[in-house]
């Protein structure tokens, strides 16, 4: 199931793998042929190719892809950046088998190419790029915009840092990646997923055990990862089965938040839902809600008395709530009475404050919770949540920060984006990567806060529930697409759990 390998963990697979008998040119030759295999169903037989090559492996990739075109009858240019002499190891030996010329990268010539190969950098790119390399990654990007070029990089596009998915300095946009044994965060993580296109996970013959024994905890967010843990209803099952989801409603000019959320507790299957509303706000919800139902909650001490009953299991906090003590102390209730919570918007930043109101007062009600606790911030929400901690706020990737507010604080960390990350205390993460750009409309977190909540509700552990609820977020809004409004997701979602349950399609 865990399927990404750091750059560090790459080249560890890599030495594993010769270890194990596999030649590193061997390797090399297969990673090539992968990217030429890919590149030739791009373009027609005797089309020009510019292959660029780097002083590394990654440019050994390349020599390879140059012989394998140039044998299938492209006219294959190559131009190296540095001299050829330089060149180490299996770089050198697949350089050797090249029987073309080398140019100089800084004689790179686009004219009528219809295809480039990106050999320059991939898991070796250790600082931002510069010089011929920059300047020959900005005419090929230039080159697409005004050509059909297409450009198909080998493991990462040249620029892009394979841990953190950050350009360095400046990076290839890629219609195609190849990539070798397993993806790397910088496919799935931003900016560096846009520069990928297409992205191909080529089989070289690093075997399974060898990725698993590398077993970094971090995978693509999909149903694979998390459908186990979804409850289905029994056959003999009633509604109570389901649990009983409460969204606590803000006050009388701010009570959309809690029924969005409560809808999508609803569709997402929780038995039942109750929306709970201050007083003053309780003929507003009422006048809107049917299969939801409506209690009136004053405050924190209303909250405590309706969790006398346990079947009310899982709640979400935040929605509208407002920010200060009141909303503090919904939370600390919540948490009090054990049950499965989600802390969203003002529920967040209640906690982002100094004192009473910081960070260690949320995390201190996250751990002394007997069930899981999930925050879901944005990303401005994260960095004020975690302001003071340095090794969060600068930790070299959104994947790692997202990891280490987990740890920190205890709770299961969803900290959004189009490249959504959904991190565990005990070090597991999954990057989300069917968000769309649609879902940048008023009222989309509520509804993902309410998600996950009825999954909670339902009994899905804390991590599989927060990932199941990102990933339905994220089909609901594909499924909708151009136009939608956060009030159509819930609606959108039995089709999704159709296609999901019935034939275990993405
Ligand atoms: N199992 C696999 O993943 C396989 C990977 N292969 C390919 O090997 C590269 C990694 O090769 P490596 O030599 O370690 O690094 P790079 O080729 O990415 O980098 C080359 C070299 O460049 C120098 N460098 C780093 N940053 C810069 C910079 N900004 N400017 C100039 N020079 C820079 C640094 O010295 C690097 O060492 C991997 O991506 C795959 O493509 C195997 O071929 C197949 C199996
Ligand atoms: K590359």
């Amino acid at each position: 199931m865990y399927e990404i390998l750091t750059n560090a963990a790459a080249r560890q697979a890599d030495q594993r793998a010769i270890a194990g008998g596999i030649p590193g040119w061997e390797l090399m030759e297969r990673a090539g042929r992968a990217v030429a295999h890919r590149a030739a169903e791009c373009a027609p037989k005797g089309q020009r190719v510019a292959v660029v090559c780097g002083p590394g492996n990654n440019g050994g990739d390349g020599f390879v892809a140059a012989r394998i075109l140039d044998e299938e009858g492209y006219r294959v240019a190559l131009y190296l950046l540095g001299p050829v002499e330089a060149l180490r190891g299996d770089a050198a030996w697949a350089a050797g088998q090249w029987k073309g010329k080398v140019n100089p990268l800084a004689a790179l010539d686009l004219t009528s190419a219809a295809l480039v190969i990106d050999a320059l950098f991939g898991t070796g790119l250790s600082r931002d790029l510069d010089g011929d390399a920059a300047a020959a990654i900005v005419a090929i990007n230039a080159a697409k915009t005004h050509t059909k070029l297409h450009v198909v990089s080998a493991d990462i596009p040249s620029g892009i840092d394979g841990d953190s998915g950050a350009v360095r300095g400046v990076a290839i946009m890629a219609d195609e990646t190849v990539t070798f044994a397993r993806r790397k965060p910088g496919h799935l993580l931003l900016p560096g997923r846009l520069n990928c296109g297409t992205v191909t996970v080529a089989a070289i013959g690093i075997s399974d055990e060898i990725i698993t024994g590398l077993a970094l905890p971090y995978a693509v967010n999909a149903p694979g990862v998390w459908l186990r843990a979804y409850r289905r209803p029994e056959a003999a099952g009633n509604k109570y089965g389901r649990g009983h989801a409460v969204a606590v409603s803000g006050g009388l000019a701010a009570t959309g938040a809690a029924r969005l959320a409560a809808r999508a507790a609803l569709r997402v299957g929780a038995g039942l839902v109750t929306v709970a509303s201050p007083p003053a706000a309780l003929a507003v919800n009422a006048a809107h809600l049917t299969a939801i139902m409506v209690r009136s909650v004053d405050g924190p001490d209303g909250l405590k008395a309706l969790l006398g009953d346990a079947r009310f299991n899982a709640l979400v906090i935040g929605p509208g709530a407002g920010v200060g003590e009141a909303t503090r102390g919904l939370i600390a209730v919540a948490s009090e009475a054990g049950r499965a919570l989600v802390v969203d918007a003002d529920g967040l930043t209640s906690f982002a404050g100094d004192g009473p109101g910081g960070l260690p007062a949320l995390s201190a009600l996250v751990r002394a919770n007997a069930a899981p606790t999930i925050l879901t911030p944005h990303e401005g929400e994260f960095s004020r949540l975690f302001k003071n901690i340095p090794e969060i706020i600068e930790a070299p990737s959104k994947l790692l920060r997202a990891v280490a507010a987990a740890q920190h604080s205890g709770a299961v960390v969803v900290l959004k984006g189009a490249d959504t990350v959904i991190a565990a205390p005990d070090g597991r993460a999954f990057i989300n990567d069917n968000g769309t750009p649609w879902l940048a409309t008023a009222g989309t977190g509520d509804v993902l806060a309410g998600f996950i909540t009825g999954l909670l509700a339902q009994g899905m552990p804390g991590h599989e529930a927060a990932a199941a609820g990102v990933w339905l977020h994220g089909a609901a809004a594909r499924a909708l697409g151009p136009g939608l409004i956060a009030e159509d997701l819930p609606e959108a979602l039995p089709g999704v759990l159709k296609r999901l349950l019935e034939h275990g399609g993405r």
